[in-house]
Formats: C-alpha cells, structure tokens, sequence
C-alpha cells in the first residue's frame, strides 16, 4: 500500500498452479531464512566464506534473469485472499520475515507465536529493540485491518518491560481499544512462556485520506463485522 496506489484484484486463473508457486516460493524463503542464520552463526574459515559468498552471488544472478523492478505490494486475489507476500514481518516470499502467522480470535484479538534466532539480536541473547516494534506494529495493526480499517501506523509507543530472549516461544497479542472514524486506536503485547510481558504497545492507526474511498464496504475477513460495535473491546485475557 502506497500513497495514492492500491493494489487491484488479481485474477486467479488457475489455484493449482499458483499453489505450486507459492509453496516454491515459500520454500526458497525459507531456505535464505536458513542461510541467514547460517550466514550469522557459522565458524568455517575464510576460505570457505569466500567461496560461499560466491556461490550465493551465483545464485541471485539465477533469480534475477527475471524479476520485476518493483516491490511485491498488496495483492487481493479474485478468490479473497490477501498477498502480502513481500511484508518484512509476515511475508512468506520474505527471508527477513520472521514470518508471523497472524490469526484471529472470534473476539477479534490477533496473535502470532514468535521465536526468533540470531539473525534478530541486539543485546546478548536478546531480540533487538526494533525488532520488537515491528513486531508489535505489524500484530497490533493487524486487528484494525480485520475490521475493514487497515490503517497506517500514525504512532506506536512502545514500552520494553524485560528482554525478549532470542530462541524461545513468545505470544504477541493485538486487539482494539477504540475506533473513531478511521482512527483505530489498539494496544497489544509480547509475553515470555512464564506469561510475564517482555514489551507492550499503544498504537494509533488511521486509514489515510487517499485509501478511504477504497474502504467504503470492508471485505474479506472483515465483512460482516462493524467497526462501531467493537470501540472499547478489550483483550481475551488479561
Ligand atoms: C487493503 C489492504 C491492507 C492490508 C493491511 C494488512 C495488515 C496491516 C498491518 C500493518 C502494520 C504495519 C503498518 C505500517 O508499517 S504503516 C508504515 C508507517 N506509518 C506511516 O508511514 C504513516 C505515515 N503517515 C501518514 O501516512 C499519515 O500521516 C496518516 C495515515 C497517519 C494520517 O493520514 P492522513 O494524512 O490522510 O489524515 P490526517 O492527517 O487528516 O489525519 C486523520 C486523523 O488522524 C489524526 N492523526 C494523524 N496522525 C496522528 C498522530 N500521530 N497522532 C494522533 N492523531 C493523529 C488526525 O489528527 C486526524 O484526526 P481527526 O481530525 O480526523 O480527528
């Protein structure tokens, strides 16, 4: 999504043959994903990362005889489905995406697990603060889209409460606060398998201007829902 430019519906001809091509796709991000952990944990001597880093040249030329110049954007396929596949965060075209697998709950509050590796550290042992954001941003934003308000991140104050430690199993969390319009205000956070919150949010989406003619109906996963009956909804569990 980019100033002035939505992405329009593409077409799929053929779900069989774009199922082959996704899991190809997903597969060959998956394999980087590994490459990068590699790439930031490996021993070998310098020869060997010499030659590598040949090979790994190679390769990129391999996936470059046919590209396209721009980036990915957001697709919405003619059967519903919604192709963030370049997103940093959840993007499973993405090696630098974790990725997260958002879902949602019937009462609207969204979560992914996270576990990240040593590619995402900042202090030792831990997940870089930045990191966390975007975390954050991308789960917390994800209830106001669910509503038919996929709004842009206007602000999202971040609390750090205790590390994020690389290597084990989070649950991040999103819902929403309250809805004004196209403003979408939303909180969410980051627990450590004991429960405790490790980092928190307080976000404020807003559709731009430029978007909202698009967003007049709310589609997909959030067609039937009405952003006025969720103001003031709160999380599942505290
Ligand atoms: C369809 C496909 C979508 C799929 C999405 C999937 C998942 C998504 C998950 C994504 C997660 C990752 C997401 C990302 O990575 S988003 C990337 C990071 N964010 C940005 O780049 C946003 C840049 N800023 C803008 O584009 C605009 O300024 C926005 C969109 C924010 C406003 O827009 P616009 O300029 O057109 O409108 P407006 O200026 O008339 O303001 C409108 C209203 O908003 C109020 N306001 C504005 N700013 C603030 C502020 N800082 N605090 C408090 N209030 C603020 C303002 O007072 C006004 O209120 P009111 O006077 O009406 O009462």
């Amino acid at each position: 999504m980019t100033d002035g430019a939505f992405a329009s519906p593409a077409a799929v001809e053929d779900p069989d043959a774009l199922a082959v091509t996704e899991q190809a796709q997903g597969d060959l991000a998956e394999s980087l994903r590994e490459l990068v952990d590699a790439c930031v944990r490996t021993r070998v001597d310098d020869g060997t990362l010499m030659a590598v880093a040949q090979e790994v040249r190679t390769l990129t030329q391999r996936l470059l005889a046919r590209a396209q110049s721009d980036p990915l954007g957001i697709e919405a396929t003619s059967d519903g489905r919604l192709r963030d596949h370049g997103n940093p965060m959840v993007g499973m075209r993405n090696p630098i995406a974790p990725p997260l697998a958002v879902t949602g709950d019937a009462d609207g509050t969204m979560s992914a697990s996270l576990c990240l590796g040593a590619a995402y550290e900042g202090p030792p042992g831990c997940v870089h603060g930045g990191m966390v954001a975007a975390v954050l941003d991308q789960v917390v934003g994800s209830a106001p889209a669910m509503i038919g308000r996929p709004g842009l991140t206007a602000y999202l104050n971040t609390s750090y409460r205790r590390p994020t430690v690389l290597g084990t199993e989070h649950v991040v969390r999103g819902w929403i606060e309250e809805v004004d319009g196209w403003k979408v205000r939303a909180r969410g956070d980051i627990r450590d398998p004991q429960g405790r919150v490790t980092a928190e949010a307080d976000a404020l989406f807003v559709v731009p201007r430029w978007a909202r003619e698009h967003l007049g109906t709310p589609t997909g996963d959030a067609a039937g829902i009405d952003p006025a009956d969720t103001a003031t909804q709160g999380p599942a569990t505290s």
